[in-house]
């Protein structure tokens, strides 16, 4: 295989074909630094970037970058997507055979529920090593455009099913354990792909009642930016992420990838993502939003000047690559902020072993074998299980089930194909509805569809059902929304379930049969009418649970697998969002937002976050509490303000018994709360959380709830991070299920003194807008 790697690399040279890498063994560039292993990347990108013209500089600053044929440098696509598996986006599928399919997960937000930081390791591991299995073939990059961690902030977001929920600390938590899948560890000789935290920051909307995510200024307080929507990108840079992207919106008045004070100060020098082989990309074609609908910058030129000198390394489009002759031509910018740009993106190809011999690099070794296993398919199953979620239960479930009973399977996910995927998924390797689950059973299986989705009108579904209702012994109704309501550039216009769905399940439920709901989806609707019709009997939520998400559903009704997963966002009410614009970026409850997320709303959610029956029963309890007291400068004196997450205060043992009788997994949640710095108080707030696996009845294991000077402090107003004197509960669970009190005593302490941001940040306003990759600004490269 390494040799006809080899020499496909040399034959298409020599071709004129492009290569698949560069060839530092025979190729132009053999005696040049950049070939030499000895050297650092960035020692290894510098030498070559001094070869380059300053037109194929400014070449290569798009995201099609074309490469450098002279000196034998390939083109390279910097724009992959790995969501949930390798996407289609910019991944060649061929048609039939090899590399035809891929392991394709369920969405994060179903993911995100199973609370279990292993798994998600497991699966990056997986989508990296797929990923490079493809890359060996042509046929996907080496970098991916992954993941999204905005915090799911407003239920009507498009795109909040490809986030782990709206907690930031989960997120946190959830992309570490990712960006380590995905990468590698830092100290590997060679990253298994670059990871890309997006969207830097502030991106949680698509198009609200006009507002569009290309012109939107997110107005954000500094306490809600360092507490709710930085954070996870924070971890990010903890995890040594290789790249972030910048996102179409303002924040409070600057476009993002044209904004020093996010990209510089924050980014690179507090954060300190200060290593060269780390960049930032755009936002497709997020550079041109800069002038238009932006009006940041006054003319095109001035935009890839900005956005450049603002610290966007790759421009996703071309609107670079067109516009720097000019900001050349007008001295708007200088070769070296090209060079160091260009440094940043070529230090990363050499970290992902793109011009060295693949002999030595186990990754350049992975073919179609590698892609999905026994052991990837039944990951993708088990991240299924896992984070599937129960909501009610008045004892069906697990269902009885024998070779005489008649299932009646409803609803317009029963039979759903794609579907199940979510947005930006690859080609999967099968899908399994849940119907095809359903007939695998020694059983009689009914199924009609009813209505045709959340935006099908028709009233008369019902009679399309009844026959195959009367003839079911048990009714399963599986529907919800889909990527037709919920999708990237529109957010939902209502979060009820429509007439047409809620007409055929009060239809069903009066037949007085056993009757399940499962609530399919990436945002949650208000199942209250569900919930409290006494005729249903059991409601799960299933979100898009991927290639075998049928299969998982199944196995969780009958009870060959036992639910555990916990609600990665709050289930609002209808009304919610009636009482609080989208564009409204407060967390905190004020005259016309009730409050967002289960920290701050002030009403009763339908089913709060971290919700998650079992069809067994737990207690806990905390078998030795920390001290009662404890002195701020006696816990803060060895404390490094850069990693507040790893400044310990206590590991607390959670002990959990299964009180019942079925086996199952239990997700322990550490919530804190108390009244300690300034009023208002957040209800709670996530500050740990484990999943133990396979408590059998009456048997107990032990979590353990790792608390830090972090999760501890809040953020005042200026966005410092403060210890405060005060009372402080840790609780286990919704309900509780345990707490215990302490108090910290002594001055309040600033853990990290947030930079402020500088004076002149205003908007210029809004207009107009280019299209995405205009013709004549679009497609193509500048000609050398
Ligand atoms: O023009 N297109 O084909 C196109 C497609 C997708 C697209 O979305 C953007 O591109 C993704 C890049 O990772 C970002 O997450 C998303 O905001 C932006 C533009």
């Amino acid at each position: 295989m390494t040799t006809s790697y080899r020499l496909l690399g040399a034959l298409s040279f020599a071709l004129g074909v492009s290569a698949l890498f560069p060839d530092c063994v025979n190729g132009p560039l053999k005696n040049e630094t950049i070939c030499d292993t000895s050297a650092s990347p960035a020692e290894r990108a510098r030498s070559l970037v001094k070869l380059y013209t300053l037109p194929e500089k400014i070449n290569a600053t798009g995201s099609d970058s074309p490469g450098v044929p002279r000196l034998g440098i390939p083109p390279y696509e910097w724009w992959n997507e790995g969501l949930h598996g390798i996407a289609g986006m910019y991944t060649n599928f061929s048609d039939q055979g090899d590399y035809s399919y891929s392991t394709s997960f369920p969405q994060p937000i179903l993911m995100g529920a199973a609370f279990d930081d292993a798994l998600i390791t497991e699966v990056a591991t997986v989508i990296s090593t797929e990923a490079r299995a493809f890359n060996n073939a042509n046929r996907t990059g080496l970098d991916f455009w992954t993941p999204n961690i905005n915090p799911y902030r407003d239920p009507r977001w498009g795109r909040g099913q490809e986030t782990p929920g709206e907690d930031p600390y989960h997120l946190s938590s959830y992309v570490q354990a990712l960006i380590k899948g995905l990468q590698g560890d830092s100290t590997d000789p060679f990253k298994r792909v670059v990871a890309t935290c997006k969207h830097f920051a502030g991106y949680d909307m698509e198009n609200w009642n006009g507002n569009e995510r290309y012109q939107f200024d997110a107005q954000i307080s500094q306490q809600d930016l360092v507490e709710y929507y930085l954070p996870p990108f924070k971890s990010c840079v903890d995890a040594n992420v290789g790249a972030f992207m910048c996102s179409y919106n303002a924040v409070n008045g600057v476009p993002t990838c044209a904004d020093p004070y996010l990209l510089q100060t924050i980014l690179r020098e507090h954060w300190g993502w200060t290593n060269e082989e780390q960049w930032v990309t755009s936002d497709c074609d997020a550079v041109q939003n800069v002038y238009l609908p932006h009006q940041w910058s006054s003319t095109r030129e001035q935009a890839v000047a900005d956005s450049l000198i603002a610290g966007t390394d790759i421009n996703c489009g071309t609107y670079m690559p067109i516009h720097l002759p000019g900001a050349f031509a007008q001295n708007l910018v200088n070769e070296s902020v090209i060079d160091t740009a260009l440094i940043r993106q070529y230090s990363s190809l050499v970290r992902l072993g793109w011009f060295d011999p693949p002999e030595n690099q186990p990754y350049r070794q992975l073919g179609f074998d590698a892609v999905a296993t026994n052991a990837s398919r039944q990951l993708a199953y088990k991240a299924a299980v896992e984070g599937i979620v129960l909501l009610k239960n008045d004892g069906i479930l697990p269902l009885a089930l024998d070779s005489s009973s008649s299932l009646g399977i409803f609803g317009d996910w029963a039979n759903a194909t794609d579907d199940l995927l979510g947005n930006y998924a690859g080609i999967p390797t099968y899908l399994h509805s849940p119907l095809w689950a359903a007939q695998q059973l020694n059983l009689t299986v009914h199924y009609a569809q009813g209505p045709g989705g959340q935006t099908d009108p028709t009233t008369e579904s019902w009679l399309s059902i009844q026959p195959a209702a009367d003839a079911s012994d048990i009714i399963i109704y599986i529907a919800g929304i889909n990527n037709d309501v919920e999708f990237e550039g529109d957010d939902r216009v209502t979060i009820a379930w429509s007439g047409a769905q809620l007409d055929v399940i009060g239809q069903l439920a009066t037949l007085g049969k056993p009757m399940v709901v499962v609530s399919m989806g990436g945002g949650q609707l208000d199942s209250s009418p569900i919930a409290n019709n006494p005729n249903i009997s059991a409601l799960l939520w299933g979100g898009y649970p991927g290639q075998d998400g049928g299969v998982a559903i199944l196995d969780i009704l009958t009870g060959k697998a036992a639910p555990a997963g916990r609600l990665p966002t709050t289930q609002y009410p209808a009304k919610y969002i009636n009482q609080v614009p989208m564009t409204d970026m407060a967390l905190r409850p004020g005259p016309n937002n009730p409050g967002r997320t289960y920290r701050w709303y002030n009403d009763t959610a339908v089913f709060e976050f971290g919700t998650g029956l079992h069809y067994t029963n737990f207690s806990a309890s905390i078998p030795s509490a920390p001290q009662q007291n404890h002195s701020i400068s006696d816990l803060t004196k060895p404390c490094n303000s850069t990693r507040l997450d790893l400044c310990a205060f206590a590991s607390l043992a959670i002990n959990v018994t299964n009180t019942g009788a079925v086996t199952s997994d239990y997700v322990t949640l550490g919530f804190l709360s108390g009244t300690h710095g300034p009023a208002p108080y957040p209800k709670k707030r996530l500050v740990s959380y484990q999943r133990l696996f396979s408590i059998e009845g009456g048997a107990s294991k032990t979590a353990t709830l790792n608390l830090t000077l972090g999760s501890l402090a809040r953020v005042d107003e200026k966005g410092n991070t403060v210890l405060y004197p005060g009372e402080y509960r840790l609780e286990v669970d919704n309900g509780p299920l345990a707490s215990v009190d302490f108090t910290l005593t002594g001055e309040q302490k600033v853990l990290d003194e947030w930079p402020q941001p500088p004076a002149n940040r205003t908007g210029k306003g809004v207009s107009g807008f280019e299209g995405y990759f205009v013709p004549g600004y679009g497609s193509g490269q500048v000609v050398l």
